[in-house]
């Protein structure tokens, strides 16, 4: 390594740019020293003249390019098992945004690929561990104040889906930041799944299920509902409510500014969750750098984006039958310790 990591950047669609982004101006320590897609008028375009940087059409020929020490995964979810196989076998350590693969069999081999390793490469994009408001929730409920956690309530509602979206992906792009969420904050494993199917909105694209209610059990009985909603047309809103046995508290209304003029205050609600996340992604991605740097692998692992892939899978089954059903994990590799979460 130099002096600063050199970070190849799998995937320059809207996350890639903005890690790229990120990664030249905001975070220290750290370069863009490669970028792959095969759109690579895309890449050139996401890097804006950022010098030293090469650009590829390929994903393995970015992993070979000179300075690269690790590895940003920033493509479509089912593009990250290879990208992921192919930076263990380099010994590249990554960050993989979620969802780290979203059917449960590939994350399963990416998990056993890594305990093959014998040591941690990954860190999978669950941004809202580094958001202030869940880091403040996930202070309370380890400290006790709340007492023995009953429940959280979460809404996720985007303004718009993007046009490949499915009635799937609500739950295994979307929810998946609940599902990782939960299992944090509440130190449990989700254990079953319920989705019912309100009446799709008129303004959501014709055949997609939008809004969805998700219905979460755990292992020590708590309860997670979730509101999926990616069309809901007016901002983006994440909140949770935690309710405890003495004590309940809430995240996510006290995003945006508040405006007063003319005689009137309103609040600016975020449209998007490049505005929400913003601080999450920047403490994300330098926490990635400082621990990569230090030759550790901090933050969320593969047997969580394994976990959160298997849920999901089961909610979605969820979906299409409308009955409840169980998740069932496999054997937790040593390499993930006990907590594992
Ligand atoms: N953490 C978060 O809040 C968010 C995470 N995401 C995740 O980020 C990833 C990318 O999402 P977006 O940027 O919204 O998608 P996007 O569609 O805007 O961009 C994806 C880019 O990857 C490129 N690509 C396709 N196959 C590739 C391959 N094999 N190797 C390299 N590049 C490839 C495409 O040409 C495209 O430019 C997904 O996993 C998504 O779930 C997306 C939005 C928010
Ligand atoms: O990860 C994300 C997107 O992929 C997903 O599609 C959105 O619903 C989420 O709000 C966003 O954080």
């Amino acid at each position: 390594m130099g002096e600063l990591l050199g970070v190849a950047v799998l995937g320059a669609g809207h996350m890639g740019a903005d890690h790229i982004r990120r990664l030249d101006r905001v975070v220290s320590g750290a370069r863009v020293a490669a970028v792959a897609d095969p759109d690579t008028a895309r890449a050139e375009a996401a890097l804006g003249g950022i010098g030293g940087a090469s650009v590829h059409g390929e994903a393995e020929a970015a992993l070979a390019a000179p300075g690269v020490d690790a590895v940003l995964i920033a493509s479509p979810g089912p593009a990250h098992e290879e990208a992921l196989l192919a930076a263990f076998a380099r010994g590249l350590p990554v960050l993989c945004e979620k969802p780290m693969v979203p059917d449960p069999a590939g994350a399963l081999r990416v998990v056993e690929a890594e305990a093959r390793l014998g040591r941690r490469l990954a860190q999978i994009g669950f941004m809202r561990r580094y958001d202030t408001g869940y880091l403040r929730l996930k202070a309370l409920l380890d400290g006790g104040e709340l007492g023995r956690p009953l429940m959280l309530h979460c809404t996720h509602r985007n303004v718009s889906s993007p046009p490949h979206f499915t009635s799937a992906m609500l739950i295994n792009s979307s929810v998946s930041h609940e599902i990782d969420a939960a299992r944090w904050l509440l130190g449990q494993e989700l254990t079953a799944v319920t989705v019912l199917r309100p009446a799709s909105s008129a303004r959501s694209p014709e055949g997609l299920a939008d809004p969805q209610f998700v219905l979460f059990e755990t292992e020590r009985g708590a309860l997670v509902d979730v509101e999926v909603f990616v069309n809901c047309g007016f901002g983006y809103q994440v909140r949770c409510e935690a309710v405890g046995e003495t004590g309940s508290a809430r995240i996510g209304d006290d995003h945006g500014m508040l405006v007063t003029a003319r005689g009137r205050a309103h609040e600016e609600v975020p449209q998007d969750y490049l505005v929400r996340f913003a601080d999450a992604y920047d403490r994300e991605v330098q926490s990635w750098v400082d621990a990569t740097r230090g030759g550790r692998v901090t933050g969320p692992g593969a047997w969580d984006g394994y976990a959160a892939s298997v849920v999901a899978e089961a909610g979605v089954r969820s979906l299409e039958s409308g009955g409840r059903v169980p998740v069932a994990l496999a054997p937790r590799p040593g390499l993930y310790g006990p907590g594992g979460r």
